[in-house]
């Protein structure tokens, strides 16, 4: 069974603060996306595998260590593009691909419109969208990352919904959940309560005025 993180560090708290208020700004706002995903990487790529490589440094030779597996980054549209670039900064070799999905307002589902794929899946893809709340649209783009071929996939969200997470455990029990707060429930619209409302909408500053 795949593990659920739920991230305790003070400054996950901390900046978990001025990105839930609602008075926070765009540009604020994106900036604390990219510090929360670069802790949530750091304890996202903990089991990471390695393999020995030889550098020479300028005193000697010596055994180091590197990452000895493919990785592929998988940010949902729109919102996950605000965590890619900081997994980047840390995994600057990783591959990017794309996948497009809305929430449909009425009906709740996940609508694809974009998929960028190669005919060679990475070994491992860490998924990446700041809001995990049914749960539909990660398990659907889960599904489409291991219909892809990849073996190992991770869930990497700033907050989720205990909802989606049982909705995703449900459907694929062997994906691990990292997620920087574990809230309450979902309202009626299917928002995560406390959460921080849109988050699409607050990183590309589209919120309807
Ligand atoms: O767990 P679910 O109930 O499926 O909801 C979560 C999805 O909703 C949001 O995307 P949205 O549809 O707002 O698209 P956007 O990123 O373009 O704003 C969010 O970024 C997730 O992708
Ligand atoms: O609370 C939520 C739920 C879905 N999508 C969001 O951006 N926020
Ligand atoms: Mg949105």
């Amino acid at each position: 069974m795949g593990k659920v993180v739920e991230l305790k560090h003070p400054l996950v708290k901390h900046h978990l603060a001025s990105l839930r208020n609602k008075h926070t700004p765009p540009h604020a706002f994106r900036d604390l996306v990219r510090r929360l995903t670069l802790l949530l990487t750091y304890e996202a790529t903990a089991k990471l595998p390695l393999q020995p490589v030889e550098v020479e440094t300028p005193i000697m030779k010596t055994e180091c260590q590197e990452l000895g597996a493919r990785v592929g980054l998988v940010p949902i549209l729109r919102a996950g593009l605000g965590m890619s670039e900081a997994v980047q900064d840390l995994i600057p070799q990783a591959e990017v691909w794309h996948l497009g999905f809305y929430r449909d307002e009425a009906t709740l589902q996940p609508v694809e419109y974009y998929q960028k794929f190669s005919e060679h899946p990475p070994e491992l893809a860490l998924v990446l969208d700041p809001m995990l709340a049914t749960g539909g649209s990660a398990c659907e783009g889960i599904e489409m990352v291991k219909r892809w071929g990849v073996q190992h996939v991770s869930m990497l969200c700033v907050i989720a919904a205990p909802e989606g997470i049982e909705k995703v455990r449900e459907a694929h029990p062997d994906v691990d959940i990292f997620a920087c707060a574990i809230d309450d429930h979902l309202n009626e619209n299917a928002y995560i309560v406390p959460g921080l409302g849109d988050a699409g909408d607050r990183i590309f500053n589209t919120l309807k005025r």
